[in-house]
């Protein structure tokens, strides 16, 4: 025979420490609620009738089964009220992990942003247009009303109570009642309390708004399935047993009677409803300018604040939500190593990281390539114009974004005026700013991304391929046109490009994950971060001379000095890794101390004339230089907050797997760049975030 100590030994807490380090790196203060939130109200909720249960009979324990009772439930069976939803809720969680948005959020206006595409884009339609977050569900709820009437019916006819008895017999209630007179008896008991019991809740839930996907569906299923295998274990092993009067006496398979089944089922509907429900809420938190992105530590707090949402929800811009569909799809097509390390984050960080890379995406493309609209042009010193009119029209778009607006009032998206001075935006590229100033701005500082716009200046200060080509036939010194010469050039620029955008990740995990500052709005973490602007200007540690010794600013600003210095060391991988491929584009980021002699720079640059003999003399000891870097600033990690570490770390090893794929090639690259598989990448993601390698 097992105890029932023994079952939640062998089949209830292996599964939990399975799931809990698979998902530990993520778990923070917002699954913390849902377990706390929910394992309270499955205490307060199934005490009171699990007593009432078994002071009926309804099942038993033979002697020598349990420990102790509190009152007549065992104290073994008080642990399962509170260890079935942790189960469940890390099931949750990994299975619905990859999803952005928790819901499938209907979009009440879904086609406006397709309307904008093309040049004929009328003021109106950059206006916001809401969408509900939590519609209320009042028809799936009356289903789940009428569950709980036919399990009222059942208990009746349990009890024996008929329609006389409770003086009812005109209304429509006491006919439905008497309808449902099946002659089960007292073997209608369990059923009619488990249905009495939870559906009131579910509805409840469901006319909140909550609903499951397809995700859900895949962690109930699996979850209940499991615990039913487990009651079978429990049942067969004579853990518990089940009244036969108080049971219509169908079962499942051998030794799971039906209402066993449908009580595990409802009980992990109810959870894993709960679950996604409150999911939701953390989301619309992130998403919701007028509310705080992360939520209290104090529990109290946070239940509050989740409860405030819950009943009242904010409607969202529908350009938001719709840029965040548009902005997984670029990230999908732009960056391998980004899209298999952005799941070691979790949601929130995984929302913010996602809009920002659109942005960077956008802008950079539209830096690059502005010859792919109507700026087409054929004269380089034209290219030039527009280019520099780009950058002007994105330096206007950020600082706009950064002005405080109220959002009650304005009724256009943030940052849209500046947006006029680029007519010519894909539908698909302006969600993309749209999203940015939305959210952004809040969470992170303006300095990384003016620091990126810098980063894009020294990009349009390469010669136009023509004239490259044309200097290099004719021999003349093009090295005095090159804007990276020396390697404080190349640190600064990939500081501009890349150590930006690892500090704004810093600044975007502490308004997230981290517990607010004092004095510092709770719906706007970014006014915490006081001392950004001193910072960025100093660009290194100096700045942390003029913050009050061990502040949390002090603390913040060595973190971020490290930060950039891996980001600088990322962007030397990518430098070394596309050496060829830049050439092509006449752009070369390799100091012009490391070549020994003008043709062997004219070799790489222009290859259409000399092909080099070999890129290991500039790949090689820019990643050594990247390795160095990485050493020197790879602790400040375990400063993070520490749901974020797994993520900073899947994403640097995952490409500094790239540089190691260099180096199996001894440094020698080409156009393609190189290839690093999905699975290796993954594997080195998964090993830096469970392992912290
Ligand atoms: C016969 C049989 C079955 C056997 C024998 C013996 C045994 C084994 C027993 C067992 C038992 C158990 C496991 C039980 C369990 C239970 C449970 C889990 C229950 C649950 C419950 C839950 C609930 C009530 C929940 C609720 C929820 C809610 C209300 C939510 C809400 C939400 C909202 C409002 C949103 C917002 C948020 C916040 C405030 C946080």
């Amino acid at each position: 025979m097992l105890t029932y100590i023994q079952i939640h030994l062998y089949y209830v807490i292996p599964p939990i420490i399975t799931l809990g380090l698979l998902y530990g790196p993520l778990i923070g203060r917002r699954d913390i609620i849902k377990v706390l939130w929910l394992g309270l109200m499955a205490t307060l909720w199934t005490t009171p009738w699990d007593n009432f249960i078994l002071s009926h009979s309804g099942w038993s324990y033979p002697p020598n089964s349990v420990l102790v009772r509190i009152g007549l439930v065992p104290i073994e069976e008080h642990l399962f009220f509170i260890l079935q939803p942790i189960l469940l809720i890390l099931l949750h969680c990994i299975c619905a992990h990859t999803r952005l948005l928790p819901f499938d959020i209907k979009l009440s206006s879904v086609s406006q942003i397709s309307k904008q595409e093309g040049s004929d884009k009328k003021d109106d339609d950059q206006r916001k247009e809401l969408t509900q977050t939590l519609p209320r569900r009042p028809v799936a709820a009356a289903l789940w009303g009428l569950v709980t009437l036919v399990g009222l019916g059942l208990v009746f006819e349990a009890h024996g109570i008929t329609s006389h008895d409770l003086g009812l017999s005109t209304s429509s209630i006491a006919r439905f009642e008497l309808g449902l007179q099946t002659g089960l008896g007292q073997k209608a008991f369990y059923l009619g309390w488990i249905l009495v019991w939870i559906s009131p809740v579910i509805g409840w839930l469901t006319y909140l708004g909550a609903r499951l996907t397809k995700a859900d569906m895949t962690a109930l299923w699996v979850g209940t399935i499991w615990l039913w295998m487990v009651d079978t274990v429990a049942l067969r092993g004579g853990s518990w047993a089940i009244s036969k009067e108080t049971t219509l006496g169908l079962v499942v398979w051998r030794g799971l009677p039906v209402e066993e089944a449908l009580f595990f089922l409802l009980t992990s509907h109810l959870i894993i409803l709960s679950s996604s429900l409150i999911s939701h809420l953390h989301s619309l938190l992130v998403l919701s300018p007028d509310l705080p992105p992360c939520p209290p530590r104090n529990p109290f707090s946070h239940i509050r604040l989740l409860a405030r949402v819950a009943f009242k929800p904010t409607p969202l811009d529908t350009g938001v939500l719709e840029g965040l569909r548009e902005a997984e799809k670029t990230l999908r097509k732009g960056s391998k190593s980004f899209e298999v390390a952005k799941l070691a984050f979790g949601r929130e960080m995984r929302l913010g990281l996602v809009v920002i890379y659109a942005w960077c995406r956008v802008t950079d493309n539209l830096i690059d390539e502005p010859v792919q609209g109507s700026w087409s042009t054929s004269s380089p010193t034209d290219l030039d114009t527009v280019r520099r009119s780009i950058l002007q029209a994105i330096r206007d778009h950020l600082s706009e974004s950064y002005t405080p607006v109220d959002n009650a009032t304005c009724h256009h998206h943030p940052g849209s005026r500046a947006l006029g001075s680029l007519p010519q935006l894909t539908a698909s590229e302006r969600s993309a700013f749209d999203l940015f100033s939305a959210i952004i701005p809040r969470l992170v500082p303006i300095d990384p991304f003016l620091e990126l716009c810098d980063g894009y200046d020294t990009d349009m200060r390469f010669l136009p391929s023509s004239s490259v080509n044309e200097a290099g036939k004719l021999n003349e010194d093009i090295a005095n046109h090159l804007p990276i010469k020396t390697t404080d050039d190349l640190m600064r620029y990939a500081d501009d490009v890349a150590g930006s955008i690892a500090s704004a990740i810093c600044y975007l995990a502490w308004s997230l994950l981290a517990v607010s500052t004092h004095g510092v709005a709770m719906n706007r973490p970014v006014d915490g971060f006081g001392y950004a602007a001193t910072l960025h200007a100093a660009r290194s540690a100096a700045a942390t001379d003029s913050v009050e010794p061990r502040s949390t600013s002090q603390q913040h600003l060595r973190v971020i000095v490290a930060a950039r210095e891996m980001g600088r060391a990322l962007q030397l991988v990518n430098i070394s890794r596309d050496v060829a491929r830049d050439a092509e584009i006449s752009r070369l980021y390799v100091p012009l101390s490391f070549f020994h002699s003008a043709s062997s720079l004219i070799s790489v640059l222009v290859p259409s004339l000399t092909s080099p003999a070999s890129y290991a003399p500039y790949t090689l000891p820019i990643l050594d230089l990247a390795d160095d870097m990485r050493l020197n600033s790879k602790p400040a990690i375990s400063q993070m907050p520490r749901t974020a570490r797994g993520g900073i770390r899947a994403m640097i090893a995952s490409y500094f797997e790239i540089a190691e794929a260099v180096r199996e090639q001894r440094g020698e690259v080409d156009v393609r760049g190189v290839k690093v598989g999905r699975w290796r990448r993954g594997r080195r993601a998964m090993d830096a975030m469970w392992l912290g390698r």
